[in-house]
């Protein structure tokens, strides 16, 4: 018992995902995080004049500044994290969001097809009490197969579309259409969790 030390005791912040994603949820889940999740809702409109990764970065902070305003008037959530992320899809300097309809997943995909685009991932990580603020992002290059328009209809009917930046979705059947990818695939998927990891370090909280 002489030198045996006791352990000390650590405090995890609270940390609250500004995300409606389940994408993002799972992959948090993922990294053993305990967390809250409270939707942002903001105006997702950014002037055209910005690049993709300072869309992502501004997205990002835009939700994660929207969900930490709810809690800074509390002394109690004053270490409290909020995180914010956003993805988009860049054809030839084109920006892809989310369809409206099943003819924008068409005309997405139809563009697509073949060819090789870029997904970029803001992520924004808070301390409701202002003290501490990263916000950076990640970029992955994916080769999309040639596919005729019957194959994209095919998928189109299988619902995975409507909700994903670009119309697809890398980690369902979508990733049948996927001939490769150069970077992060959760980045993909819309929460790049290595560089999360990393930028939680600054808020006390290590994942590994
Ligand atoms: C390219 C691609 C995107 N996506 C998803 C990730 C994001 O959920 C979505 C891009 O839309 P976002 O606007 O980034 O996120 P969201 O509206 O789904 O959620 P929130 O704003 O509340 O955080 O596309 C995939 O799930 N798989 C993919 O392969």
């Amino acid at each position: 018992m002489d030198n045996m030390q006791t352990p000390t005791s650590t405090t995890i912040p609270r940390i609250i995902l500004a995300s409606s994603s389940p994408r993002r949820q799972e992959l948090l889940k993922g990294m053993g995080l305990t967390f809250e999740i409270v939707v942002s809702d903001v105006d997702e409109g950014v002037t055209p004049e910005l690049t993709p990764p300072q869309i992502v970065e501004e997205l990002a902070l835009r939700k994660a500044e929207a969900v930490s305003g709810r809690f800074q008037s509390s002394p109690h959530d004053q270490e409290t994290v909020v995180i914010g992320s956003d993805t988009i899809v860049v054809l030839e300097g084109q920006v892809l969001g989310k369809p409206v309809d099943e003819e924008d997943a068409f005309r997405m995909l139809s563009s697509l097809q073949g060819r090789t685009h870029e997904v970029y991932s803001g992520v924004a990580c808070l301390r409701v009490n202002g003290s501490i603020r990263e916000v950076r992002h990640r970029r992955t290059s994916v080769q999309m197969k040639p596919m005729d328009a019957g194959q994209i209809r095919r998928y189109i009917a299988t619902g995975e579309p409507s909700d994903k930046a670009g119309s697809y979705g890398i980690q369902g059947i979508g990733a049948t259409l996927i001939e490769g990818i150069e970077g992060d695939y959760f980045n993909v998927v819309g929460l790049p969790v290595s560089l999360l990891s990393d930028m939680l370090i600054p808020f006390g909280i290590m994942v590994l």
